[in-house]
């Protein structure tokens, strides 16, 4: 890269801060401080949300790194990125060493790393308070409460914190394995099979009475990706409204159901049934009868127990829902997911899967190839300003970062399009749709219909 490239690099910056810099202006706010504490509510957090200063971010998160990764020493980026893996580990200040019975000296040090991070604050030698980042993840309960009991810590919460542990604990434990059995081709291929000595898939392990607090937790964390994907994108992709009263929509793999939640609460005639395994199904009900009690009274939403590796049950369905269900798997069991679908389906029904649809890293990646140009939605709109990389490089981070670890917890993966399209068409469906959300994720939601 050249000396007029870093020039690039840092006019897309500049750019960036301009832009950010007129729409808090324009609204008479100030721009978000690092050292507060993280209130969604507030205007200058809800200002984010403005799609010119979405974009401008996206951009300026990209030409940040990308210009990091030309400044810094190869080396260097090298070994800061092999250590990543810790940044995911969440900790609160050093004042609850002491309840944690934790080694205060390590809970600094870790805190300390974690402040290099921008991730709390160290406010004096060894004193670390939250900053906005790390507040995300604040329960809102004294720690003396949280160690008193434990198993109740995540309860009422948003679900960031749970999807964080998640994170530390069956996804970090299951990527360190990846490397070692990427190089035993002989050997058990699946990295949390390997880590925890695991004699069936994830989802099943975590159906045995001795992981409920496991799966309770995965339950809130998927819950609490609405964090990062606010769940009113559900509207903002496909058309629901084309669906008239009476209509019948399977959330499949629906886990507590918020998604299908979201889509009753805007079209209460549609009829709800959100399909799980049975101990997120008990989960469900008990989150259907807090949020949404009327649709229950009402009859519209059964919540049902379902294996999706077996027929499917419902044969009136107008809409099969998939929410972040057909990336947890390989081509061979999606086919089987979808195929039962297929084979409960009437001519006119639709399937809506939502997740992402991976961009490459290649000059040609944000858009795929031509072969798909013949789908609506298949041609992303926008590439964005060079030489930032054609899928937006780091701050398009959290979708590669996902596509490993859900390889590593289940063999799955996040799919290119072409990819997609191959799964639907052996399941017997077609591809005939991309709804793009708008937002910095690029969430899809991909319409199928029966072939
Ligand atoms: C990644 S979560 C997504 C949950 C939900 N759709 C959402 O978007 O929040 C995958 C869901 O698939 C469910 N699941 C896994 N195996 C299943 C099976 N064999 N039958 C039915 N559901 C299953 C899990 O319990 C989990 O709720």
């Amino acid at each position: 890269m050249s000396i007029s490239s870093l020039r690039l690099l840092s006019n897309v910056i500049a750019q960036a801060v301009d832009t950010f810099e007129g729409a808090y202006a324009r609204a008479g706010v100030e721009f978000p401080l690092l050292d507060e504490a993280y209130d969604p509510a507030d205007p200058s957090e809800v200002l984010r949300s403005d799609p010119a200063v979405e974009a401008a971010s996206m951009n300026l998160v990209a030409a940040a790194a990308q210009i990091t990764a030309v400044a810094r020493q190869p080396v260097v980026t090298a070994l800061v990125s092999g250590h990543a893996f810790q940044n995911l580990v969440g900790l609160h200040a050093k004042e609850i060493a002491a309840p944690s019975r934790a080694d205060p000296g390590l809970i600094a040090r870790i805190l300390r790393l974690l402040a290099s991070h921008h991730i709390f604050l160290e406010v004096s030698p060894d004193v670390f308070a939250n900053n906005k980042i790390s507040s995300t993840l604040d329960k809102g309960k004294p720690s003396a409460v949280l160690f008193e009991k434990p198993e109740d810590r995540l309860n009422g919460t948003t679900g960031s914190a749970a999807l964080l542990e998640f994170l530390g604990d069956e996804c970090f434990k299951s990527a360190s394995q990846l490397g070692d059995a990427l190089l035993d081709p002989e050997g058990e291929q699946n990295p949390m099979t390997r880590a925890f000595q695991l004699k069936e898939p994830m989802f099943n392990w975590f159906t045995r009475p001795e992981n409920r607090s496991r799966s309770n937790r995965f339950d809130l964390a998927m819950h609490g990706t609405a964090a990062s994907e606010p769940i009113e994108l559900i509207h903002k992709g496909y058309d629901w409204s084309q669906w008239a009263a009476g209509s019948v929509v399977v959330d499949v793999g629906g886990g507590l159901g918020t998604t299908s939640m979201e889509v009753a609460r805007k079209y209460p005639g549609l009829k709800i049934v959100n399909q799980d395994l049975a101990p997120t199904i008990e989960n469900a009900k008990a989150h259907w009868m807090q949020h949404f009690p009327a649709h229950v009274e009402k009859k519209m939403v059964e919540l049902q127990v379902h294996d999706f590796f077996q027929p499917q049950p419902v044969k009136n369905a107008d809409i099969f829902m998939l929410r972040h269900v057909i990336h947890d798997w390989s081509d061979e069991k999606a086919i089987v997911i979808l195929r039962h679908l297929r084979d409960a389906a009437k001519p006119t029904t639709q399937i809506v899967v939502v997740e992402n649809v991976v961009p490459l890293a290649s000059p040609a990646g944000a858009s795929q190839d031509s072969s798909v140009s013949h789908i609506p939605g298949a041609v992303v709109p926008q590439s964005p300003p060079a030489p930032l990389l054609s899928n937006r490089g780091v701050a398009m981070a959290m979708l590669y970062y996902y596509d490993i670890t859900i390889h590593n917890l289940i063999g799955g993966s996040n799919r290119t399009l072409q990819a997609l399209i191959k799964v639907f068409k052996k399941s017997g469906w077609e591809l005939v749709r991309i709804h793009r959300c708008p937002g910095p994720e690029g969430k899809c939601h991909i319409v199928g219909v029966p072939i």
